[in-house]
């Protein structure tokens, strides 16, 4: 069996790549790093570490790669042949590979008409195969569409694994926790494919995709901007500040409020879920970049993120919002070397101030009460500083 999977950094190496290898798929990583790919095709393996006391080795074998920007022909026939389709390249590259894989498809199409396919993006999103069939299908014409809807399925996907960013002589190798979770929406597959071993199988994703980006994300990203705001560089040395920690379990709690309404999850369960969250944050076996995990500011404070979405919902429902709003006013302060994302936001803020700033990235619009309460926080933090 054989599965392409867009993206050879971090997630894909080190979580799915190494998942869909021990399910006995050949991987065959698509990315447009030329270093990485390579050294895949000449190595044909790589090494994931676990990031626990043991270290555990697990080596990965039976990979390949191509690059789509010197060999789109060769990545575009790799998907026409493939059995399963997997990306983890960012939810705002996914229009970027979209090209490649119309383009698989339409091959598909004239030699391999029959064989389903799943294509499945593993992107920190709600709907993030949903986003990348409305960019596939895009590219492709009436009759191409057609055949798309009876033959190739795009469920959506959680993914949670985290990796942080590799400086490690070996390019290939990866560190990864060791704590893992994959959710597949199987309502939105075709019956009888072939189940990737750890893949948790649901019937309903809605509940696992909020409750891991407005648990994992909307935590790992408070850490991160009020973290760097006390002076912290890494997610584990912020942690172990009680100020940001416990900023940390207030926006948790409000998440959870929301989860626990929406999704009727047990009190009990969700605070271990939580806890469990935290601990891995501080992982000590870990050093993870704020930077990394509070890149791209503008996608992180948009409408269906991981702050906007739960505090829209708290909001909705009646229920507390402060330290989400306090986190969204944080991250008006995040830096980070080369993010463009940083750039756009600090000179929007320069322009036109934090009010425009948090109305327009929002898209809640100025008068909102949480865009008014982060404006609150933006002063105060603003004066301690
Ligand atoms: N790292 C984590 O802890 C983690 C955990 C869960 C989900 N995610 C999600 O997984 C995705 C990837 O994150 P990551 O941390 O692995 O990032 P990463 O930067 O390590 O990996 C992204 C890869 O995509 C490649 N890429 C960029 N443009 C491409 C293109 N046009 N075609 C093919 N490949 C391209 C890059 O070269 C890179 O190798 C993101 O959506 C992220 O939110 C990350
Ligand atoms: O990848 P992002 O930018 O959406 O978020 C940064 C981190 O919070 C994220 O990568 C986590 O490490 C990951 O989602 C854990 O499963």
């Amino acid at each position: 069996m054989k599965a392409v999977h867009f993206g050879a950094g971090n997630i894909g190496r080190g979580f799915i790549g190494l998942l869909l290898s021990r399910s006995g798929y050949e991987v065959c990583f698509v990315d447009v790093n030329d270093r990485v790919v390579s050294e895949l095709k000449r190595r044909g393996e790589y090494p994931v570490i676990l990031a626990s006391e043991q270290r555990e080795t697990l080596t990965v074998t039976g990979v390949t790669a191509l690059n789509s920007m010197s060999e789109p022909e060769a990545a575009a026939r790799a998907v026409a042949d493939s059995d399963l389709v997997t990306t983890a390249v960012g939810v705002s590259i996914l229009k970027h590979i979209a090209g490649t894989i119309a383009e698989g498809l339409k091959l598909r199409k004239q030699g391999n008409a029959e064989a389903k396919l799943h294509i499945i993006a593993c992107e920190n999103a709600i709907g993030g195969s949903s986003q990348l069939k409305e960019h596939v299908y895009a590219l492709l014409d009436e009759e191409m569409r057609r055949w798309a809807d009876q033959t190739v399925a795009f469920p959506d996907a959680a993914v949670d694994r985290i990796v942080p960013l590799q400086q490690h002589e070996d390019p290939l190798q990866v560190v990864v926790e060791p704590f893992y979770e994959w959710a597949v929406d199987q309502s939105q597959m075709f019956a009888g494919f072939h189940k990737v071993e750890g893949v948790h199988y649901v019937d309903r994703l809605e509940p696992y995709i909020e409750r891991k980006l407005f648990t994992v994300n909307t935590g790992h990203c408070s850490a991160a901007y009020i973290g760097q705001l006390q002076g912290y560089a890494t997610i584990q040395e912020a942690m172990k500040d009680e100020k940001v920690a416990g900023h940390v379990r207030l926006v948790l709690a409000e998440s959870g409020a929301v989860l626990i309404a929406k999704h009727g999850f047990k009190e009990a369960e969700h605070q271990a879920y939580i806890e469990t969250t935290l601990q891995r944050f501080a992982n000590p076996a870990l050093t993870d970049e704020v930077s990394r995990v509070g890149r791209s500011p503008l996608r992180k404070l948009s409408p269906g993120d991981r702050l906007v979405s739960p505090a829209t919902q708290a909001y909705e429902r009646g229920l507390g919002y402060d330290y989400l709003a306090r986190t969204m006013a944080a991250a008006l302060f995040f830096t980070a070397a080369d993010d463009v994302e940083v750039e756009e936001l600090q000179a929007h803020l320069r322009g036109a101030g934090p009010e425009s700033t948090l109305a327009k990235y929002t898209g809640l619009g100025a008068d909102h009460p949480i865009v008014q309460a982060a404006l609150r926080h933006y002063e105060e933090l603003s004066k301690a500083r």
